[in-house]
C-alpha cells in the first residue's frame, strides 16, 4: 500500500494584504517550496496523488459553531477595511477574500487523507495545506488559522468510520489550543502537544499550555503538554520526549489512527521556533510513529517559516513515510537540563492516569513550571542567538535496491519480496580462510562455512547499502553471532548493537572500547552489571509481561540505541523466547529506525514461523497493533527502573528528570 499526498496550488491564492508584523511570515511560497522540493527529490512520483475536495459545512460543524461558519462566509465579499476590521476581533491571523475557500480546501484535504487511509486505498499519507489549523477554536480564528483542520478529522474519523481511539501528535512548535479545546474532556481522542512556552512568555502565552493541563473529568490523562521553557532544543531533547512519555503512552493507549499536526517550525532556523533540532529528526519522529494503528498515519501540514528547513523537513517526513528507513541521526548527546525538567514535570503530572508511569518521580513541589530554571543556568546569550543558524542538509541517501535479504537453508522459503542469498559454490577463499582461522577451528563442516560465509558477504553488501537489511535461520546461533560481531565490528568506524531476545550465555565478551553494544532480553535474574556495553534487561517468567517488555524496550532499548547510534543493528532469537509474533514485529519495527535501517536478524533454524513477520518488519511494513496494554508487571517495572537509574550515569538518555546527579 502507498503513500498518499495532497496538495493544490489553489491553496496559494492569499496572501496578507496589508502590513502587520506577526503575520506576514505565513506566506504562499511556504506551500510552492515544499511541493517544488517533494518534487525534485522525486518523492512526489513515488506517493499516490490525491485531489483536493471543500470541506462541506456539515464537516466544519463538527468542530465550529454556525456563527462562525456563518461570519467566515461573509469574508469572500468583504472590502479590505472590512477584512481589517473582521481580524481585529482575533489574534495573529489575517482574512483575504479567498481564504475561505482555501480554508474549506485545507479542511477537505485532510478528510481526503482520512478517507483514503481508513478505506485502505494507501496505508498513510500527507497533505499540504494552508492555512493552517491547530490554533483556531469553535467561535474563532487564531494563529493564521480558520478551521481547525486536524480536529475536524478526528470528529469525521470518529463519526464516518466509528474510530475508537485517535491519537493526535502536534510537533509543531505552538501549543495547539484550538485541538486541545476541542478534545479536553473526549477520552477516544488523545492530544500530545510540546511547544515553545518559557513560562507562558511565549504565543498564545496560556496558562491552559502547561504540562499540569492533563484534560477535564472523562478526558483527564488524555491531554499531554510538553512546555518548552528555553529556545535551543534539539534532536536529543525531542527523542526523549518521544521514548520517556509519547511512546509509552500511545503504546498503552493503542491508537487506531494516527493523525500529525506536522508543524516545521520546530525544525531549525524558524524564526518562531528558536530551535535546533535538525530536518532529518522529523524522519525519526514518524518513522516511531508508524508502527502504531497499523501503520495508518495521517500528517497534515501547520506551520513552518523557514523557506529552507521547512521543505527539507516535509522531504524527511514524506521519504519516512514511504518506507524508507530514516537517515543515521547525528550527533545525539542527550536531553538538555530545561528539556528533562519539564519531562519530569508531565511524566509526574500523567502518572495517575498511564500505568507505563506510575513508577515516575514526583516532583519535589508540584508547583507549575512558572518556576524560574534553575540560577546559573546557561542562557543562550542575545547575540549568539540572534546569529543565523547553519546546518547541515541531510544527504540524500537513496533507499537499497536490495530492502531484505534471506539466507535460509536450502530447502527454505525465501519470503516473497525478499532477495535470497543461495549458498554459493565459490565462497570466497580469503574470507573462507579467516573463518577457518578465528572460528571455525575444529569443525569442517560446510554447511557452517557456508552459512558464515554468506553472512559475511550479507554485512559486506548491508555496509555498502547495496541491501538494506537481513535475515538468517542458522543451525549454530553462537558462532553465527561470533561471526557478525567480529566481522561487523572490524571496520574502524563500525559500532554494532546487538540485541540478544532470550536466555543463555552471549558468546563473546564486550570489550570497554565500545565497538559493540549489548543488551539481552532475559528471564534470569542477573547479577550487578559487569560494563557499561553488556546490558541485561531481566523480565520474569517468559517474556509473558508484552507491556513490560514494550515499555522496556521503548524507554530502555530505543533511548540507549539512539545514543549509541550504531552501523548495524543485530537482533539475535535463541529459540524458545516465545516472543508472539506481534511484538517481534514491534521490536524489529523500532530498531529499523537506528542504523539507517540496517538490520540483521539472527534466529535459531527451528524458528522458520518467525521468517515471515521478521521480513515484512524488515520490508517497512507497519507491526500489527498489540491492542491497548495492562499495566506492566510490577517486578519488570521494579527490575528495568532499577537498572535505568543505574545506567543513567553513563547515558544521558536514560535520564528523565533534571536531577542528574
Ligand atoms: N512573531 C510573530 C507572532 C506570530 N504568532 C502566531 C504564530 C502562529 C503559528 C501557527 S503554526
Ligand atoms: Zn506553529
Amino acid at each position: 500500500m502507498g503513500t498518499a499526498l495532497i496538495y493544490d496550488e489553489e491553496m496559494t491564492n492569499y496572501k496578507l494584504l496589508w502590513v502587520d508584523p506577526a503575520c506576514k511570515i505565513e506566506v504562499p511560497e511556504r506551500l510552492t517550496v515544499s511541493y517544488e522540493a517533494l518534487v525534485k527529490s522525486g518523492l512526489a512520483d513515488r506517493c499516490v496523488s490525491l485531489p483536493v475536495r471543500e470541506a462541506t459545512d456539515a464537516d466544519i460543524l463538527l468542530v465550529h459553531s454556525e456563527e462562525y461558519l456563518e461570519a467566515v462566509k461573509k469574508t469572500p465579499y468583504m472590502t479590505l477595511e472590512d477584512l481589517m476590521d473582521f481580524c481585529s476581533q482575533y489574534g495573529d491571523v489575517y482574512f483575504h477574500p479567498n481564504i475561505y475557500h482555501c480554508a474549506k480546501l485545507a479542511a477537505g484535504s485532510a478528510l481526503q487523507l482520512v478517507d483514503s487511509v481508513m478505506m485502505g486505498k494507501v496505508r498513510n499519507g500527507m497533505a499540504l495545506v494552508r492555512p493552517p489549523g491547530h490554533h483556531s477554536m469553535r467561535n474563532a480564528a487564531s494563529g493564521f488559522c480558520v478551521f481547525n483542520n486536524v480536529a475536524i478529522a478526528a470528529q469525521y474519523a470518529k463519526q464516518k468510520y466509528a474510530v475508537e481511539r485517535i491519537l493526535i501528535v502536534d510537533w509543531d512548535i505552538h501549543h495547539g489550543q484550538g485541538v486541545q479545546d476541542c478534545f479536553e474532556d473526549d477520552p477516544r481522542v488523545l492530544y500530545f502537544s510540546w511547544h515553545r512556552y518559557e513560562h507562558q512568555k511565549f504565543w498564545p502565552n496560556l496558562r491552559d499550555s502547561d504540562f499540569d493541563r492533563v484534560g477535564n473529568e472523562k478526558g483527564a490523562g488524555f491531554n499531554v503538554n510538553v512546555p518548552w521553557n528555553k529556545v535551543g532544543m534539539k534532536n536529543s531533547d525531542y527523542l526523549s520526549v518521544f521514548c520517556h512519555l509519547f511512546l509509552p503512552v500511545a503504546y498503552e493507549f493503542c491508537p487506531d489512527l494516527v493523525l500529525v499536526c506536522a508543524g516545521f517550525d520546530s525544525a531549525i532556523g524558524d524564526p518562531e521556533g528558536e530551535m535546533c533540532a535538525t530536518p532529518d529528526i522529523f524522519a525519526h519522529l514518524t518513522h516511531l510513529l508508524m508502527n502504531l494503528a497499523g501503520g495508518k498515519l495521517c500528517a497534515v501540514l501547520e506551520g513552518g517559516y523557514n523557506l529552507t528547513s521547512l521543505p527539507q523537513s516535509v522531504c524527511q517526513t514524506v521519504q519516512t513515510l514511504l518506507g524508507d528507513p530514516a537517515p543515521r541521526p547525528a550527533n545525539l548527546d542527550g536531553p538538555c537540563l530545561s528539556a528533562l525538567e519539564s519531562l519530569h514535570c508531565v511524566r509526574s503530572a500523567h502518572k495517575k492516569y498511564w500505568s507505563c508511569l506510575k513508577h515516575a518521580a514526583d516532583l519535589p513541589t508540584c508547583e507549575v513550571s512558572t518556576k524560574r530554571n534553575k540560577v546559573g543556568e546557561e542562557e543562550i546569550n542575545e547575540e549568539q542567538s540572534k546569529q543565523e543558524p547553519v546546518w547541515r542538509e541531510c544527504p540524500k541517501t537513496l533507499p537499497p535496491d536490495i530492502s531484505a535479504a534471506a539466507l535460509l537453508p536450502d530447502d527454505g522459503i525465501c519470503p516473497e519480496r525478499c532477495y535470497s542469498l543461495k549458498s554459493s559454490e565459490d565462497l570466497d577463499p580469503s574470507i573462507v580462510n579467516k573463518l577457518k582461522e578465528h572460528i571455525l577451528k575444529d569443525t569442517e563442516d560446510c554447511e557452517t562455512l557456508s552459512t558464515l560465509s554468506r553472512l559475511t558477504v550479507l554485512i559486506d553488501k548491508m555496509e555498502k547499502n547495496e541491501i538494506g537489511s537481513g535475515l538468517a535461520l542458522v543451525k549454530d546461533i553462537s558462532k553465527a553471532v561470533i561471526c557478525v560481531v567480529q566481522h561487523a565490528a572490524a571496520a574502524p568506524m563500525n559500532r554494532v548493537l546487538v540485541v540478544y531476545v532470550g536466555d543463555g550465555v552471549v558468546p563473546f565478551h564486550t570489550n570497554e572500547d565500545g565497538k559493540t553494544l549489548v543488551v539481552q532480553f532475559t528471564t534470569q535474574k542477573s547479577e550487578e552489571i559487569q560494563s557499561k556495553y553488556l546490558i541485561p534487561v531481566c523480565l520474569q517468567k517468559d517474556y509473558s509481561d508484552i507491556p513490560g517488555f514494550i515499555q522496556a524496550t521503548l524507554s530502555l532499548l530505543l533511548p540507549l540505541g539512539y545514543e549509541y547510534d550504531p552501523s548495524l543493528v543485530v537482533v539475535v532469537q535463541t529459540s524458545g523466547c516465545g516472543l508472539s509474533h506481534n511484538v517481534w514485529q514491534q521490536l524489529i519495527g523500532l530498531l529499523r529506525g537506528l542504523a539507517q535501517g540496517h538490520t540483521l536478524v539472527l534466529m535459531q533454524e527451528d524458528q522458520n514461523a518467525y521468517v515471515g513477520p521478521t521480513a515484512s518488519s524488515l520490508l517497512g511494513d507497519p507491526a500489527p497493533p498489540l491492542g491497548p496494554l495492562e499495566a506492566p508487571l510490577p517486578e519488570n517495572v521494579e527490575s528495568t527502573e532499577k537498572l535505568r537509574l543505574r545506567l543513567k550515569a553513563d547515558w544521558n538518555f536514560l535520564l528523565t528528570t533534571g536531577n542528574v546527579k
